[in-house]
């Protein structure tokens, strides 16, 4: 079984916002961007839309798509789908995790990331990397 996931890199003035997974969640406590599984008949842009307004309660914009980072639970495969997204609006309320912070491209590496974040991270780098040569 295939399980889309696509999940938002949000950057604000320069930091990336990282979400805590609360304890009672799977892979409790590690870190990962906010999103989730896709409802049925739901694009990746409608779904992330979704799971950042029931996570965060905030409206975001969605840019770049970054490559798959793929991971085998045993029992399904996850593939995790991030987009660079902007804040639409502000004010964020915390639904499901345990807390967040705003880092840093180069603070990221510091925190127990979800294993398939790790990927995530470095193609969010090559990613600002490409921008600075526009
Ligand atoms: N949202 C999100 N999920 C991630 C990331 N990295 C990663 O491995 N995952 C995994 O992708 C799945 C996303 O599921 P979800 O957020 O919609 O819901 P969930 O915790 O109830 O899922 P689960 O109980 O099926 O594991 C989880 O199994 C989660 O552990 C990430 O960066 N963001």
């Amino acid at each position: 079984m295939i399980v889309k996931v696509p999940c938002a890199v949000i950057e604000r003035e320069g930091k990336i916002l990282a979400a805590q997974r609360n304890a009672a969640s799977s892979l409790p406590l590690k870190w990962e961007f906010p999103g989730g599984k896709l409802e049925e008949n739901e694009t990746e842009e409608e779904g992330l839309i979704r799971e950042i307004r029931e996570e965060l309660e905030v409206e975001i914009r969605i840019g770049q798509r970054l490559p798959l980072s793929i991971r085998d639970d045993g029992w399904r495969e996850i593939q995790l789908v991030p987009f660079v997204c902007q804040l639409l609006s502000f004010d964020i309320v915390l639904t499901e995790h345990e807390q967040i912070l705003w880092l840093f491209p180069h603070e990221l590496d510091a925190l127990d990331w979800a294993e398939a974040d790790r990927d995530v991270i470095e193609s969010y780098r090559d990613y600002l990397q490409k921008q600075l040569f526009l």
